[in-house]
């Protein structure tokens, strides 16, 4: 505590930073803005909001100031900065006092060389792995959360009309917001489609404390419910239509680059669903550039399954057709999304990092995730679609051999149970499950096992 305090008052003897919200990429007339303590998701138009920050109050500050103040609270335990999203607080949410932070230290997850996947798969040098599902509920969701839970926990204190936050999921963003929540003793309240996300994310929410309604709908019609239940009643909407959860997820951005000894990367491929997430990374590593951290941004890559791919076809489209599908059922149903929220973002931080967008079909993702778990990952099928993508993008020759390249892991594996063990049964109609690998069945007797050790020896002392 006692350092929070120096801390505290360092920055109170700095320029003062501040937040406001304002229309998504408004044009430059426009002066339609909103401070953040006020309940709102959409502009007046309709269109969606973003978290603009007072880029000259930060720009009297230079990149390696920056780049020396984050690198010097990284690891630490010092309250809130310990955390990889309140070690940028002064890019994130500049305003809010240490005290109402609701925090599980959460980001700060690892990086590592996906050393022998790239090079046996596919052929490359210089790939990694960020690993932002290893984090306190098992996914990315936990980096924006903090954020958000945190700003309720503002509100209430200021008693603004808040008696709960709610939000639709596909199970991750379900699980982050019950944690946070039950963390800050507000009550949560979750929509979820009824079947379609797994049984361990299902209990996240339930065990937290959560009101649950399971839906007879999909994620489109839980989150089109939400958002009309959110109109009508002082629940607080924690969607990432809703931006402050953005600001918190864009760290993973700075984190990457941070770990990276702020070299920047060539490409970075991200899962997409709801779309809030890409924008996220691309605004992470505008700002870095913008204030002078690096000099240039990756080029983004987006990878929707291909069964729930309307970012996908209007890349296909140049841009110019957009149409919400339905989605269909996916094995990376965190991402069974037809009609995302943020489409606008993503197509912006597309275009403006000479982005592209890949699909990849169940088996392809499948395969990839099979893989990748092969070679010592433990992937979730989200992570799976991203490096079915890969695979494709090196075969198309797109991605060179030594470009320096970051597959974003969404989730933990372990949420996920079930359709690895689907697939190394051998039990998914129409799928090979090329690298499947089913427990051999044997006799406990020395023989029996014998038998068994020596066919499995002679495999590979040939290989
Ligand atoms: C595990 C996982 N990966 C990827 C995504 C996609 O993120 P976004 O909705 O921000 O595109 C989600 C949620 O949608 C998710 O839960
Ligand atoms: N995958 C998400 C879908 C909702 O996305 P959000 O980022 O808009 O909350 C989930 O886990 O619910």
């Amino acid at each position: 505590m006692q350092n929070t305090l120096m801390e505290d008052r360092q920055l109170s003897s700095t320029p003062k930073f501040s937040a406001k919200y304002v229309p998504f990429n408004a044009d430059s007339n426009s002066t339609e803005s909103y401070h953040l303590d006020e309940i709102i998701y959409r502009s007046t138009s309709g269109g969606l909001l973003d978290v603009q920050h007072d880029m000259e109050a930060l720009k009297k500050f230079d990149g390696k100031y920056w780049r020396s103040l984050f690198d010097s609270r990284a690891g630490k335990n010092t309250w809130p900065y310990g955390s990889g999203v309140w070690s940028k607080k002064e890019w994130v949410l500049p305003e809010i006092h240490c005290v109402d932070i609701v925090s599980t230290f959460e980001g700060n997850s690892n990086l590592f060389w996906a050393r022998r996947f790239g090079k046996q798969v596919v052929g490359m040098n210089d790939l990694w792995v960020k690993n932002c599902g290893v984090s306190h509920t098992g996914s990315f969701k936990d980096l924006g959360m903090t954020v958000l839970v945190s700003q309720v926990n503002r509100l209430r204190r200021l008693n603004k009309p808040v008696v709960a936050v709610g939000c639709a999921s596909t199970g991750d963003t379900s699980a982050a917001l019950s944690a946070y929540c039950a963390m800050a003793g507000i009550p949560c309240i979750v929509f979820l489609p009824a079947n379609k996300i797994s049984m361990a994310q299902l209990v996240q929410p339930i065990a937290n404390g959560a009101f649950v309604l399971s839906m007879d709908t999909d994620f489109d019609g839980c989150m089109q419910l939400i958002r009309e239940v959110t109109a009508e009643l002082p629940i607080y909407l924690a969607n990432s239509m809703n931006s402050l959860r953005l600001e918190g997820q864009k760290t993973a951005a700075i984190e990457i680059l941070q770990q990276f000894d702020w070299q920047v990367p060539d490409w970075v491929i991200v899962p997409g669903g709801n779309l809030g997430n890409i924008y996220a990374f691309y605004k992470g590593f505008h700002m870095c550039k913008e204030l002078g951290l690096v000099d240039k941004i990756p080029r983004l890559v987006c990878a929707q399954a291909a069964n729930a791919n309307p970012l996908y076809l209007y890349f296909k489209s140049g841009w110019k057709d957009y149409k919400a599908v339905k989605a269909k059922t996916t094995f990376a149903s965190a991402i069974q999304i037809g009609d995302p929220v943020s489409i606008d973002r993503a197509a912006y931080a597309l275009m403006n990092s000479n982005g592209i967008v890949e699909e990849a079909t169940e088996e392809e993702l499948m395969d990839a995730s099979a893989q990748a778990d092969s070679m010592g990952m433990f992937t979730c099928p989200h992570t799976g679609v991203a490096l079915a993508a890969l695979i494709k993008l090196r075969k198309k020759g797109v991605i060179a051999p030594n470009d320096k390249t970051v597959v974003v892991s969404t989730a933990h594996g372990l949420k996920f149970t079930q359709s690895k063990t689907d697939y190394h049964s051998k039990q998914i109609a129409d799928m090979a499950c090329r690298y499947a690998n089913s427990p051999v069945q044997v006799k406990a007797d020395l023989k029996s096992v014998m038998e068994a050790l020596s066919n499995f020896l002679q495999q590979h002392s040939k290989s």
